[in-house]
Formats: C-alpha cells, structure tokens, sequence
C-alpha cells in the first residue's frame, strides 16, 4: 500500500461546515489513497456525515478544499462530482423494490453516464454481463429476476454495494455498510467489500460505528471528536490512541 501524496484518489484540505453556531466539522484534513480500505469512526454527532456530504456536494463546505484525483471538486454539483467517479452506498437502502434485481443495477449504472432510457430498454451486453458478474461477488445470482422488494434487508444492502460498483468508481463512500446486518452475514460482508478492493481495485472510504468490523477491514482509520480530527493510523495504532478512548467514553 503506497501512501504516496501523488496517489491521493480523494484529498480534503481544512474543510470545515458550520450548522450556525455549531462547527461539525472543523478544519478536516483526510487523504485516502488508491487501492486503500479507509475508516471514518468517531463518536455520535462527531461530523463523520457531514464530512461525506461535503465530499460528495450534498453539501458546500464553509472552508477548504475537496479534490478527487487531484481535481478541485470543492464547489461541484453532487451530480457532477458523482459522474467524476465519486460513488456512495447509503445507510438506508435505496432499491426500487417493484423492479428486479438487475433492472436497479442497470439503473445504478446511469451514475457512470449511461442513457438509462436506453439502457433499461435495450441494455448493451457489456452492461448484463457485468450486472451479473457483480451478482456472483455477492452470491447473488441466481436473484437477477427476482422483484428486489423480495429479497431479505441484508441481501438489498449486497445489491446497494453492488449497485454502487455498477458505476465503477474511482472511490466509493459507504455510509455504515455493517448497519442492521446480522453477524452470520458480517464476515461475508467483509469478504465482499475485500473482493471489490481487490478485483475490483475499488478505493474505499466508510463511516462505521461497528469497531470489529472496521477494525478488520480498514487499512487506515480517521478518528473525528465533535467535528475534529483527533487521530489517524492504522486500526492498531487507533485502538491504542488515548484521545481515542477518551472520546468513545464521553471525556474530554
Ligand atoms: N443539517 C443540519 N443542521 C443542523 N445541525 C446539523 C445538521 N446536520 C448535522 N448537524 C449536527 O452536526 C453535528 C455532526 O453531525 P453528523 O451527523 O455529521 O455526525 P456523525 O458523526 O455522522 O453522527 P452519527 O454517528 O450519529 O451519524 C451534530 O451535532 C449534528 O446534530
């Protein structure tokens, strides 16, 4: 793993997002490189959302800096800054449950740019082949056709990571992916999201609040405390960081 500045897919410089008198985020600096697994924990109302959402141009940053590939995306439109290769799986799921399986995939698809009119109608080989190779990563495909309001909640949070791949983005943002999944299914899940990293050389950047599993998972970890950045290391270096403990247990 490179931690070479040049390699940055995604680099926030001093971004900062005011709610009136509240500050939720407060001169944040992250970097995450390619090929990276990266975690963003931190303690209820620590600005970990907020911070995706001035990422992804949900919302604008008072101060700072957003760039993607060395690009400055800061003042982007969400649309545009997604079409640049930006992707984010959300914490709730966002499937259209009246239409199959890989209808939603195709869908997914138009965040790359495709006609979606076209597509749904007529879609291109390339695209089916990959709706059902993405399918099999997840042990999904044999629910191609299945009506996707059918399926169980932890196999609809597979087919919104998959979904969120259709684009092949450059980074993907995944808002709590363990979220209400049981713990039979973690441990795919963490193979999942590993098999994407490496097959599909996906840079992954994730809010969790599921310690074991960003712990495992993360190649690097950002730590945030009420809007700050209180600390950043490997999940080894995090669980032994004093400010770190002293967060999660409510001390300043
Ligand atoms: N739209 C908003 N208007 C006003 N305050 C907001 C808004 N969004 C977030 N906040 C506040 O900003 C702070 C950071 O919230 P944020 O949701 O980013 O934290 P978080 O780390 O994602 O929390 P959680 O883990 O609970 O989801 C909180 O105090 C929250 O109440």
């Amino acid at each position: 793993m490179t931690a070479n500045a040049a390699d940055a897919v995604l680099r926030t410089e001093g971004i900062t997002k005011r709610f009136g008198g509240l500050t939720a985020v407060d001169d944040v600096d992250v970097e995450v490189h390619e090929g990276e697994i990266v975690g963003l924990i931190g303690p209820n109302g620590a600005g970990k959302s907020t911070l995706f959402n001035c990422i992804t141009g949900t919302l604008t940053a008072d101060e700072g800096r957003v760039t993607l590939q060395g690009q400055d995306v800061t003042d982007w439109p969400e649309y545009k800054i997604a079409r640049a290769g930006l992707g984010r799986m959300f914490q709730e799921t966002r499937i259209f449950g009246g239409m199959s399986v890989r209808k939603n995939l195709l869908l997914a698809a138009q965040e790359g740019g495709a006609d979606i009119g076209g597509l749904l109608r007529r879609p291109d080989d390339s695209l089916l082949e990959r709706t059902n190779e993405l399918l099999e990563y997840v042990d999904l495909g044999g629910l191609a056709d299945t009506r996707a309001g059918r399926l169980s909640f932890g196999q609809q949070k597979l087919i919104e990571f998959v979904m969120a791949l259709m684009a092949e983005p450059e980074l993907l943002l995944m808002d709590e992916p363990a979220g209400g999944i049981n713990p039979s299914m973690l441990e795919n899940l963490i193979d999942y999201i590993r098999t994407a990293n490496d097959e599909e050389e996906a840079t992954i950047f994730l809010i969790e609040h599921n310690m074991d599993f960003v712990m495992e998972i993360a190649d690097r970890i950002y730590v945030l405390a009420h809007g700050e950045r209180i600390a950043a290391g490997t999940p080894e270096e995090i669980q032994n960081d004093q400010r770190v403990i002293d967060a999660y247990l409510g001390r300043e």
